[in-house]
């Protein structure tokens, strides 16, 4: 498996952890910046970048971050065929892949401590998406998109 990530200053510390914990686990990493903590960026920048990514499958999946994982998920989700779910507990990052088949997955750096948002991505990153009814759902949210596109 291969994973984007990407974050702005306020998600950097976070992204390292991540990229550490995943790299552990023999996940490869595709690092798209930003580059450090103090350094002011703009978080859509960044967000969109793991979403070309992930789109234009040169990762499988993306993971960003940044100060409450909001902004640079609204970003990532202006990308066709993005579906970014923005999640601060367990549950919820095995619901978004599970029932949402999420491609990518935002966390808050500013929201959330080191171990739970590990725990996060280790719950996301093994969760597979059921298929079944949800497909249909799925689909209909690539619908919308398309309706909005033409
Ligand atoms: O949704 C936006 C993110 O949380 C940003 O990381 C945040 O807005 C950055 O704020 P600041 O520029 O005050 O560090």
């Amino acid at each position: 498996m291969r994973i984007g990530l990407g974050c702005d200053h306020g998600g950097y510390n976070l992204k390292i952890e991540i990229i550490k914990h995943l790299e552990s686990k023999g996940i490869e990493c595709v690092d798209f910046g930003t580059n450090n903590a103090s350094d002011s960026v703009n978080y859509p920048e960044y967000g969109e970048a793991v979403a070309n990514a992930v789109a234009g499958k040169e990762v499988d999946y993306g993971i960003v971050c940044c100060g409450t994982g909001i902004g640079i998920s609204l970003a990532a989700n202006k990308v066709p065929g993005i579906r970014c779910a923005v999640v601060s507990d367990v549950f919820s990052a095995k619901m978004s892949k599970a029932h949402n088949n999420a491609n990518m997955l935002s966390l808050g750096e500013r929201v959330l401590g080191r171990g739970l948002a590990l725990e996060i991505v280790e719950a996301w990153v093994n969760t597979e998406f059921e298929g079944g009814r949800h497909s249909n759902r799925v689909d209909m949210i690539k619908a919308i998109e398309e309706k909005h596109t033409k």
